[in-house]
């Protein structure tokens, strides 16, 4: 039995462990990077770079196929599914080969391939032949799919993330279960992609959204594209010769049995931690067996210890992995003499069509008691003057601000060009903008933004007096 000891080890090489990694390395040259498959990270590999491959191809064939509208009309609009996935696997290839370059530059004696586990608090056994004795520890182990028990046995007739890229080509159909964000990014793409898909949630949630009214108005806007229905009844899954029988109530037909090619499962996804025998590593657990910790520092409790990335599952997205993994790194490099960092604020965004962010305080989540604290401000994209020019005028957003102070304290949209609105809003959010602020800002015209501003002044007028209209905006063109 080989032991090695180090100053700090990280167990995950995927976008926090890696940041991890670096962070590390400015206190310590002692430390050690433990992956367990491959290296290339979810994201590149089978999450955000993949599938908003597909999206781009998904985008374009609906574009041309809506050329309508503008008095322009398109010829026969042929899909080709092996095509299509083709360049989804050559440019994802390429994103992940940039990672393997990051990942070669780092010196071989600071890497380990092989799964970590606990032994002990500090020990960690690589594999059945390595021993790790190390200080500080950095847990970045990521998540994966949920399977739920009623789709086991489904076999090669069961897709999540990671397959459905692999496929040689678009299936006929494919029925998706989860309308939450993969559900719904991945579900619609595929629909208009000319794959026949029908989406089956179960709780009323839709792609993370918080309020109820952009909630509803979201679910009708997909539902004249696909058949998408968050609280579907599904009374049998089963696997048949020719693919995957689903018997549900339909909405509208009542009781159905369907035949599909493959169903696709998003139904959330759960930290990698049962693999890790956190039962040995001495942390205090919650109830459902994540280490405790700090958002801050991201420290589990007094020890030298911490838990990043998906693996914490406190901001399961990109940005906020690479974040915490720099924060986590430092500290393990730093401990015993750990330091708070400042959190960004929060922030999301969904890239179905038409988009959904959601940024800062989740007021739709609020108890209505606490929600009295805040006032809410809206705007709706219908007749907004540049959404209407690109025939993209479909969306609510609503901006919410502090009573007292006014202070800017979150947003929630579904809506045109909603990647980039987010940005603003999070941005505004995390330089503490007051409203005034934010309307005292140019606005272009004719643009998306200006929506922004009528929900702002929207706001304003409710934060000034309930029942007063704000000064009419001399500076607004037509249709903002
Ligand atoms: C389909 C999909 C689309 C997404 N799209 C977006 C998006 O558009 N924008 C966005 O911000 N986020 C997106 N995300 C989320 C984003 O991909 C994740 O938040 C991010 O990749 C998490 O990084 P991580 O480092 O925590 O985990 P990972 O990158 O998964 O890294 C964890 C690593 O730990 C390794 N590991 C696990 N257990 C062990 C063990 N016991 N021993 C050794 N190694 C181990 C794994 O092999 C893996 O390499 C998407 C996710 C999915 C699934
Ligand atoms: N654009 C992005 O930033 C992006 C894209 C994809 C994923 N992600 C990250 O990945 C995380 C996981 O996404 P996800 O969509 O897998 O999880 P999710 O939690 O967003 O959604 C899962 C959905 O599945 C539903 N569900 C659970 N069991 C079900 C069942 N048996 N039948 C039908 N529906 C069921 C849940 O009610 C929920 O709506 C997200 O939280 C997000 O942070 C981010």
């Amino acid at each position: 039995m080989a032991i090695r000891k180090v100053d700090v080890a990280i167990i995950g090489a995927g976008t926090a462990g890696l940041t991890a990694y670096n962070a590390a390395r400015k206190h310590t040259d002692n430390l050690l990077l433990i992956e367990g498959s491959h290296y290339g990270t979810t994201c590149a590999r089978v999450g955000c770079m993949p599938s908003k491959l597909l999206i781009a191809a998904a985008e374009s064939a609906h574009a041309a196929a809506n050329t309508g509208l503008f008095g322009i009309q398109v010829g026969n609009i042929v899909v080709n599914g092996e095509k299509v996935l083709e360049r989804v696997r050559k440019e994802r290839n390429k994103f992940v080969e940039s990672v393997l370059a990051t990942v070669d530059a780092i010196p071989s004696a600071h890497k380990l391939v092989g799964r970590a586990r606990f032994i002990s608090p500090g020990r960690l056994m690589v594999g059945e032949g390595i021993e790790i004795k190390a200080d500080r520890i950095v847990i970045a182990t990521g998540s994966s799919p949920t399977i739920p028990d009623m789709f086991q046995g489904l076999g090669k007739r069961l897709l999540v993330n990671d397959s459905l890229f692999e496929l040689p080509n678009l299936p006929a159909s494919v029925a998706v279960f989860g309308t939450g964000i993969v559900g719904l990014e991945l579900g619609q793409a595929l629909s208009r992609l000319g794959v026949r898909v029908r989406m089956f949630g179960r709780s009323g949630s839709l792609g993370g959204i918080a309020d109820k009214a952009i909630r509803d108005y979201a679910e009708q806007c997909f539902n004249e594209e696909f058949y998408l229905d968050t609280r579907s009844e599904v009374t049998d899954v089963s696997s048949v010769e020719d693919g995957v029988s689903i018997s549900f109530v339909h909405r509208d037909k009542g009781a159905l049995t369907e035949l599909f090619d493959y169903i696709l499962v998003a139904t959330g996804r759960s930290p990698n931690l049962k693999e890790l025998a956190l039962h040995n590593s001495g942390l205090v657990l919650d109830d459902n067996g994540v280490p405790l910790n700090e958002s801050s520092t991201l420290q589990c409790g007094n020890s030298p210890v911490f838990l990043v990335g998906d693996a914490n599952q406190q901001a399961p997205v990109l940005h906020e992995a690479a974040h915490e993994g720099r924060i986590a790194g430092d500290n393990a490099g730093r401990y015993p003499d750990v330091i708070p960092a400042e959190r960004k604020a929060p922030f999301s965004v969904v890239f179905c069509n038409p988009q959904i962010t959601s940024v800062g305080l989740s007021i739709g989540r609020m108890p209505a008691a606490e929600r009295e604290n805040y006032v809410v401000g809206k705007s709706s994209f219908e007749d907004q003057g540049r959404s209407k020019v690109l025939g993209k005028n479909r969306g609510i957003l609503k901006v919410y601000a502090e009573r007292n102070s006014g202070l800017f304290v979150g947003a929630e949209m579904f809506g045109p060009a909603a990647e980039h609105i987010g940005h603003l809003l999070a941005w505004a959010v995390q330089q503490r903008m007051t409203v005034s602020t934010m309307l005292a800002m140019p606005f272009y015209h004719p643009v998306i933004e200006e929506g922004v501003r009528t929900a702002l002044r929207d706001l304003y007028g409710k934060m000034i007096k309930a029942d007063t209209d704000v000064d009419p905006c001399l500076e607004c063109g037509p249709g903002t």
